[in-house]
């Protein structure tokens, strides 16, 4: 009979686990499909993937080809909705090829094509009869996208464009899935007709022959190399490409945004020229999404393994104290499982953010898009270098056990820690959120209402001389207490910036000399955000035995630790008081006394299969030892007793150790 070692910890949990796996998967209908989906992954030996680090780069690439392929026969033969094909492509749990193809190639077409050209490429792209990836960084520019260079000019005498790569740095570096595999790409160049340039577009070209895979004529791609960690993310080609004058057909530039006519006359839609960039917006929604996804894997591994570990404590021979009881490893890792909680929340009002802008765009409403693309850049950026920073905690929490493979946690930090750098660097992206907000303070005096996220600026004269009315603990637990202390943190900082910013004659000159108080700015606002949704969130109906209860502890945690580690910003500002952040800090440790029995099973709610966890560490049973201890011997090194290269290397050292001894 199995063992459950953690079941201890199970029983003290005082919460409905199985209603907070609904709230966790979005809705019960989400659930079922997500357990059903993750389930059939985890029981199909082909899926396999405890050897992947094992594994030479050539071996390893074509070990995802074949997943890739058996994934998408399992997903036709089964006939599973996109849904269920999404979920069934997130637990199999390795970055391919399709990602990009289903990711990027095929909603750029989707939001820059016209509806003939989704008509012509769409089907083809459903059906995998062709595979696209998505283009846009070059070998010197990645961030600054007005800075490409490869060129498309038309030649109206064919009625071709001619897509050219001028210079070694316009070479494109870095798209994934282009390496080895992509036929097509939506490839980003600077538009030039009758000698004039036009900006960056996008245009769909043909990479690869369809019959032999040959690099088609005036083309040449491959894999850019090895990359961070073992295993990793080097199951991805990500590639290089360069074009020497590759001549495409003028319906293959994305013109929902602006048209070329057969005179080579640009003509501007009535959509913003901001559009162009609509993919970038759509990724980094899901990016949010999956930030939780990521974190939360890391805290389950690093909880269940911290209520298995002890060390020291032990009276009369008794056992010793189980680490997560140590106020420290707690004050390190609740906040992680609050953020896990934080980010789900937000990366659902994300989803309902993009549905609204995606809805307003078809009626032309292009009113929110400015705010669309803070809110994505900006949370894209916080949850991505948050996570990044907490599966490298959670490493930490584990001790030396966690540095193993076997943990589970090196590998979701190599996989997972570009993702501050990929769609748009994070700094990069938290000075978009800065220029938005510089405006919006700009515009307070004349009358345009701030609206959305910022709606709270409309309150700046209250918000900058308000007075945090916190006069014990238990004041920190209520959520309009709260949300003025982020408010008015967040609008004092903004105004102090957009003063100073006043200070210079030439903007663009002060908004570079003050860049590292802006993106602080832009976190503030960020942090602001996901306290704000996490808060709206629990004024809804939530079911179950104490799960709202649990939420409101997770959520109360999430602020506070903000506030404490940004102490600095709320002090400074003077919204709260140095005896107001000690209280906030006693109300804290309260808090983790009450999350702490029910650590485990907030984790257990994530559903997550040992599968897909790929921990030992993490394991559901929380029987880690003798498995750790089996697991050693599977390792190729212990195949034999003495290694290869003992007795070339080793042995000879030794024997002159004992020569000259015995001299
Ligand atoms: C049936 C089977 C189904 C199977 C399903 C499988 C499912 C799998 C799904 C997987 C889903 C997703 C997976 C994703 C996988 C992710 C892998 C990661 C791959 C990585 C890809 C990339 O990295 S692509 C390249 C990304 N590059 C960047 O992000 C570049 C960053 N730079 C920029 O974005 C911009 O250039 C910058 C924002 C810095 C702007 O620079 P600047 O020069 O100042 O700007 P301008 O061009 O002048 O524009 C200024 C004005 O435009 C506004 N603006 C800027 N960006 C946007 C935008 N995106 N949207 C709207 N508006 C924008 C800006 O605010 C300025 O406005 P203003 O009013 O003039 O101030
Ligand atoms: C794993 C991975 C997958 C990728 N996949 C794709 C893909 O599929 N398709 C694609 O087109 N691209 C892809 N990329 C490229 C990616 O989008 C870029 O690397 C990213 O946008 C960052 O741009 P960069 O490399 O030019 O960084 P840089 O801009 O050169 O950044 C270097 C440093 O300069 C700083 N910096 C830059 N500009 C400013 C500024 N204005 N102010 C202050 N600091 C600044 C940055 O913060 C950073 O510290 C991928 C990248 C990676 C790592």
């Amino acid at each position: 009979m199995e063992v459950d070692h953690l079941a201890d910890e199970r029983s003290k949990a005082q919460f409905d686990v199985e209603e907070m796996k609904i709230v966790w998967a979005g809705s019960r209908h989400a659930f079922q499909v997500s357990d059903r989906i993750a389930r059939l992954v985890a029981s199909d030996p082909a899926f396999q993937k405890d050897h992947r680090a094992r594994l030479g780069r050539k071996e390893l690439f074509k070990n995802t080809l074949r997943k890739a392929a058996y994934a998408w026969k399992r997903i036709n033969e089964l006939r599973l909705t996109e849904e269920e094909a999404s979920r069934l492509r997130f637990f199999v749990d390795e970055p391919a090829f399709t990602d990009l193809h289903w990711g990027m190639f095929v909603p750029a077409i989707k939001g820059q094509g016209t509806e003939e050209q989704q008509q012509k490429w769409l089907p083809l792209a459903h059906k995998m009869q062709i595979i696209g990836c998505y283009a846009q960084t070059e070998l010197g520019h990645g961030s600054n996208v007005q800075g490409l260079e490869t060129t498309a000019t038309f030649d109206p005498q064919t009625d071709e464009f001619i897509i050219h790569s001028p210079t070694l740095t316009s070479s494109k570096w870095w798209p994934g899935g282009l390496g080895k595999v992509a036929t097509h790409g939506v490839i980003y160049a600077r538009l030039l007709t009758n000698g004039q340039e036009h900006g960056v577009h996008g245009f769909i070209v043909q990479i690869r022959s369809l019959d032999d895979h040959l690099p088609l004529p005036g083309i040449t791609v491959g894999d850019i190399g090895i990359k961070f960690g073992s295993g990793a993310y080097n199951t991805m080609d990500n590639g290089v490409l360069r074009f020497d004058q590759v001549r495409i057909p003028r319906n293959q530039m994305l013109m929902r945004v602006s048209q070329v006519t057969r005179e080579g006359k640009v003509v501007q839609s009535d959509v913003p020229r901001q559009l162009v960039y609509g993919t970038m917006v759509f990724v980094r929604k899901t990016i949010v999404g999956d930030a939780s996804n990521a974190l939360s894997r890391a805290v389950c591994i690093a909880t269940r393994y911290s209520a298995v570990r002890r060390q020291f404590g032990s009276q009369k021979g008794g056992l010793e104290t189980q680490v997560i009881d140590y106020k420290t490893q707690q004050n390190r890792l609740f906040p992680l499982l609050a953020s896990a909680y934080a980010f789900r929340v937000v990366g659902e009002w994300m989803e309902w953010l993009y549905t609204d802008v995606t809805q307003r765009l078809k009626a032309n409403d292009f009113s929110t898009l400015p705010e669309v693309h803070a809110c994505t850049a900006g949370l894209k950026s916080l949850t991505t270098s948050a996570t990044a920073d907490g599966i490298e905690e959670c490493r930490k929490l584990c001790g030396g056990h966690g540095y193993l493979h076997s943990s589970g946690l090196p590998e979701l930090f190599a996989v997972y820690v570009p993702a501050c750098t990929y769609e748009g660097d994070n700094i990069v992206l938290l000075l978009q959120v800065a220029r938005f907000l510089m405006k919006t303070v700009s515009q307070l005096g004349s009358g345009k209402k701030a609206v959305g996220t910022t709606a709270y600026m409309g309150r700046v004269e209250q918000l900058m001389q308000c007075r945090c009315d916190v006069q014990n603990a238990e004041d920190w637990l209520k959520p309009s207490i709260v949300m003025e202390a982020f408010e008015a943190r967040a609008t004092r900082m903004s105004v102090a910036c957009a003063r100073n910013l006043s200070k210079f004659g030439n903007q663009e000159e002060g908004f570079l000399e003050l860049s590292a108080d802006l993106v602080e700015v832009a976190v503030a606002h960020c942090q602001l955000i996901v306290v704000s949704k996490f808060i709206e969130k629990l004024q809804q109906d939530i079911p179950g035995k104490g799960v709202k209860n649990q939420l409101e502890n997770l959520c109360s945690v999430y602020a506070l630790n903000i506030l404490h580690k940004h102490l600095g910003d709320f002090l400074s500002t003077g919204c709260i008081t140095p005896m107001q952040a000690s209280l906030a800090n006693d109300q804290l440790r309260s808090l983790y006394s009450q999350v702490r029995p029910n650590a485990v099973a907030l984790v257990d709610a994530f559903n997550y299969t040992d599968h897909f966890l790929s921990s030992i560490l993490g394991r559901y049973d929380g029987n880690v030892y003798p498995k750790l201890y089996e697991d050693a011997w599977k390792d190729p090194l212990n195949d034999s007793i003495v290694p290869d290269g003992f007795h070339e290397y080793v042995q000879p050292i030794l024997k002159q150790q004992l020569r000259n001894a015995k001299l």
